[in-house]
């Protein structure tokens, strides 16, 4: 479970990629925060010249043993399982998002509570059908919370060897804003109930009623590690995700962060290993309340505000172009020697 992540940062080669930004034709800044991107992805992958190679998203899924009750979450369990098979059809809003931005698209099953057996096109790296309700004890054991991290470090190692060098992360688990509130509450210190929002759909009195429930979880628990709350609060989809992030960075691959659930990964993912930051973009700004606290609390503002609260990595899979464009741009657009354009600013 050691996983090797270095800093991006290298004085020499920003300034060198800062030099060749500064010198395509345009005034200096003028591509904003796409020039930011440029120089982390050269940045990641030590070079002048990166590229975005197969762009892949992954979709983990898992249950939730607190969303049986249906106390915390509108939905029913069962819709985890649906929406799985609504992945494998093509018909849900990541695979949308994803065929429109030629993003490859893969499915995983980290612990749904339904047997799929062999069905095809999913990936089984199923944990259990589901994790324990955390209301009387931790959602998993530590031996699960291994072998989740095994497996989605595993997963993203044979996207890597298969060329690919861009990848980011999405979830489907029936109840599992309240998972990541619970996580958020523990990695960010804020307390639980500023961390705790409507998921799909709750009302005000229901949004209380979920305050006042996992109030009651988070304060039942003191756990003495990063390990040990994720294995708490889980699900086994997050833990998953925290796996692939540690294993991407570890791989010096850019990840795309998608919204508050892929977000509660990284923050385990950065209280275990504090570099994995760097390879990380921060996609949209979720609708869900606790994301943009997340957010401030790590610092970083996102590219897109489109008050997306769905999850899946949808976020994450529409801010692809925009990322594809930094890259472009530095690789593609001619400098002021190139084009014969004077760089001299007239003074008056
Ligand atoms: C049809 C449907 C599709 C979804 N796709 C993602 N989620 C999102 O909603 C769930 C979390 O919200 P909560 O904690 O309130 O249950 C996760 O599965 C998440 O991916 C969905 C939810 C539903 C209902
Ligand atoms: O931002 C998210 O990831 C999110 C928000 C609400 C419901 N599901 C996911």
């Amino acid at each position: 479970m050691n996983f090797n992540i270095t800093s991006i940062s290298n004085d020499e080669l920003e300034g060198k990629l800062k030099h060749k930004i500064d010198n395509k034709t345009k005034p200096k800044g003028a591509l904003g925060t796409l020039e930011c991107i440029a120089k982390q992805i050269g940045l990641i992958q030590n070079t002048l010249e990166p590229s975005i190679q197969n762009p892949t998203m992954i979709v983990f899924a898992g249950d939730h043993g607190i969303a049986a009750k249906g106390e915390v979450n509108p939905f029913p369990q069962e819709v985890t399982s649906q929406m799985v098979f609504n992945f494998l059809q093509g018909g849900a809003a990541i695979n949308t998002f994803c065929n429109l931005n030629t993003m490859n698209l893969s499915i995983v099953d980290a612990g749904v509570n339904f047997d799929f057996k062999d069905v095809e096109g999913l990936i089984d790296a199923k944990i259990d059908y589901g994790t324990k309700n955390y209301q009387e004890q931790p959602a998993m054991t530590p031996q699960q919370l291994h072998a989740a991290i095994e497996r989605g470090s595993t997963i993203v190692k044979e996207h890597q060897s298969n060329d690919c060098n861009t990848i980011a992360f999405g979830e489907m688990g029936i109840g599992n804003t309240s998972a990541a509130s619970l996580l958020m509450a523990y990695y960010t210190g804020i307390p639980i109930e500023d961390c705790i929002g409507a998921g799909t759909g709750l009302q005000e009195a229901a949004i209380q009623n979920k305050i006042n429930i996992l109030s009651k979880v988070y304060n039942s628990y003191s756990p003495k590690s990063a390990m040990e709350a994720l294995a708490t609060f889980g699900g086994f989809e997050i833990a998953m995700i925290t796996g692939a992030i540690l294993e991407a960075a570890q791989l010096k691959m850019t990840i795309i962060i998608d919204g508050f659930i892929v977000t509660a990964a990284l923050l385990a993912a950065q209280a275990i290993h504090s570099k994995v930051i760097d390879y990380c973009i921060f996609a949209h700004n979720s609708g869900e309340q606790g994301h943009q606290k997340m957010l401030r609390f790590l610092d970083k503002v996102p590219l897109l505000n489109l008050g997306l609260r769905l999850g899946e990595g949808t976020g994450a899979a529409i801010a692809l172009p925009i990322i594809q464009s930094a890259v472009s741009f530095l690789n593609q657009m001619a400098s002021f020697e190139d084009a014969a354009v004077s760089d001299e600013v007239v003074k008056r």
